[in-house]
């Protein structure tokens, strides 16, 4: 069985997929020269300028640039962001799967790490596309392979983030969006410190979060019990992540624009403000 699923490519991805963002370009060229040869005896006289309102465009161009003493580059000032890495977690029920559904159609250009799981699949869930079903000796053939950036027993199942579809789509300029649960947010915060957002989405109250675990109508008692006493401790992890988003009832598009906002404002850092590049990570 783990020979078919490795044989037939472990990565089950979502296809079409969208085109990839526009490549950076190799230099980035600034005019460097602006005023260092001003009082230069030997540098030519300039060409006078001419009126602004009156002159051909490229006229005026040409003498502002002699002038200035260097040549108006048409490269971007800024080159493009690198690739973004964002790990959405929160305790269970909060509706990080329905987030990361909807930020699937606002965001086409984003890929989604299809996490392997060995949980049952649900009714509305499908293989390859929201998780990637596997057999617990499959998993941990996989686990022996090193094929994980992160795993962890949660609920009595595995989950893992497979490396391998990561640095693909990061090699090809994609943003990728993690699902994880606490205990994984932790281990990758180890693994990718601040070079990836690290988001915690949380419903309005206890008691929210409590009736969407019941409404969702897919534990019995005892796991029920087990994810609502789980969910209370981990909301003192809150403190370790970037961003809170909250879910509040019936307001989940409110929550995905949210987070549609950090990642706009995430690519529009200045470069100099975010840690190592992510497109730089050290994934082994
Ligand atoms: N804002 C919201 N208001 C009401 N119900 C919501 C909201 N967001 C999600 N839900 C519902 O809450 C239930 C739990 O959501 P979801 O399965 O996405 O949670 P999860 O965080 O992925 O849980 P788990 O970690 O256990 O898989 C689902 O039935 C979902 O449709």
């Amino acid at each position: 069985m783990i020979r078919r699923l490795l044989n037939s490519s472990l990565i089950h991805l979502p296809l079409p997929l969208p085109p990839p963002p526009k490549p950076k370009p190799t230099t980035f060229s600034f005019p460097l020269q602006t005023f260092s040869h001003m009082g230069d005896t030997r540098r030519p006289s300039p060409t006078p300028i001419p009126s602004l309102q009156q002159s051909n465009r490229s006229e005026l161009l040409r003498a502002l640039e002699s002038s200035i003493g260097s040549s108006f580059s048409s490269q971007p000032l800024i080159p493009n962001p690198n690739p973004l890495v964002i790990v959405i977690s929160g305790p269970s029920g909060v509706g990080k799967d329905a987030l990361i559904t909807n930020l699937r159609n606002s965001r086409p250009s984003i890929h989604f790490v299809v996490t392997a799981t060995t949980r049952p699949r649900r009714p509305s869930e499908i293989d390859g596309k929201d998780y990637l079903f596997v057999s617990k000796d499959e998993f941990l053939q996989m686990v022996d392979k090193d094929e994980f950036l992160e795993y962890a027993l949660v609920y009595g199942d595995y989950k893992g983030v497979p490396k391998q579809q990561i640095r693909d789509f990061m090699a090809k300029g994609y943003d990728v969006v993690l699902r994880v649960d606490i205990q994984g947010a932790q281990t990758l915060r180890k693994v990718l410190g601040k070079s990836a957002v690290f988001v915690f989405l949380m419903a309005e109250s206890e008691v929210d979060m409590v009736e969407r675990l019941v409404d969702r109508n897919t534990e019995t008692k005892e796991s029920l019990l087990v994810r609502i006493s789980t969910a209370k401790e981990e909301m003192k992890h809150v403190r370790n992540f970037d961003y809170v988003v909250v879910n509040a009832k019936g307001k989940l598009e409110n929550a995905v624009k949210l987070l549609e906002s950090i990642i706009d404002a995430e690519k529009a850092k200045a470069p100099k403000v975010r840690g190592a590049p992510a497109n730089t990570l050290a994934i082994k």
